[in-house]
């Protein structure tokens, strides 16, 4: 496995004049200092040509944010991962719980739209996290266990694939999850992964954190055992903070 992943996740924010100041940002922080860490942005669709051309040859990595399972078709509004990988993109978020919440996508989906990623030749960025409710049930591991089973596509290749557990009450609310709790759970992905891939197959994939990383608390959750990365959504919009997080 490479260095720490740091994904930014734009959600629906941004506008062309944002995402030319926020890449041209991080571009020149990316020229100027050497980091460890990989960085990957994933704007809206409607601004990753945007994103596309100020990226091309440069060391910043582009992400959809969903892809459809198909590779084409009369699916109006979506977007196939062979058309993000005809684009220039790397990577794909799948899965993540505001499209498993506004769109009602099921494991099933998730595993189907990370498969047609994979197909593609993109890396799926695949999300699990446990809501409020399961997390005081005592249900998290449970909820876990089956977001991962379920939503890993059956023939996947560890080389090609990352994970990103965000506890779906920790997105966007300011509360993080402790370190303690984020060992908990990234040690428990490992396991189920270990039992999947084998521990040489597993120790490849990248398990990122998310919810509420911002530059404060994102050295001590880095440094968890398990922790390859952060997938940052509101700190990501912000040149300063987005690059603080990854580069140390
Ligand atoms: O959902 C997230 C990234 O995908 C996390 O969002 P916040 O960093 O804004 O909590």
């Amino acid at each position: 496995m490479a260095g720490k992943l740091i994904a930014g996740n734009w959600k629906m924010n941004g506008s062309v004049s944002f995402a030319t100041e926020l890449v041209e940002g991080l571009l020149g922080k990316l020229n100027q200092d050497s980091v460890s860490a990989d960085f990957v942005v994933c704007p809206p669709a409607a601004l990753l040509g945007t994103v596309l051309s100020l990226t091309k040859n440069s060391d910043l990595a582009v992400g959809g944010q969903d892809c459809h399972a198909n590779v084409s078709g009369a699916h109006t509004g979506d977007t196939s991962a062979e058309l993000l990988k005809n684009i220039g993109c790397g990577y794909v978020i799948t899965g993540h719980s505001e499209r498993r919440t506004d769109h009602g996508e099921t494991n099933a989906d998730v595993n189907a739209k990370s498969a047609a990623a994979l197909r593609a030749g993109l890396t799926p960025i695949i999300c699990i996290g446990e809501t409020e409710d399961e997390r005081v049930s005592g249900d998290t591991l449970s909820v876990i266990k089956t977001q991962v089973t379920e939503s890993l596509p059956d023939d996947c290749d560890p080389d090609s694939i990352v994970l990103a557990y965000e506890p779906v009450w920790a997105i966007g609310t300011g509360k993080t999850a402790t370190p303690a709790d984020v060992e908990e759970v990234h040690n428990f992905i490992r396991g189920l992964l270990n039992d999947r891939f084998g521990e040489d197959g597993a120790k490849k994939i990248r398990i990122l954190y998310g919810g509420s990383v911002k530059p404060a608390n994102a050295a001590e959750l880095l440094a968890v055992s398990n922790v390859d990365g952060a997938l940052v959504g509101g700190a990501s919009l912000k040149v300063e903070d987005f690059w603080a997080i990854g580069a140390r």
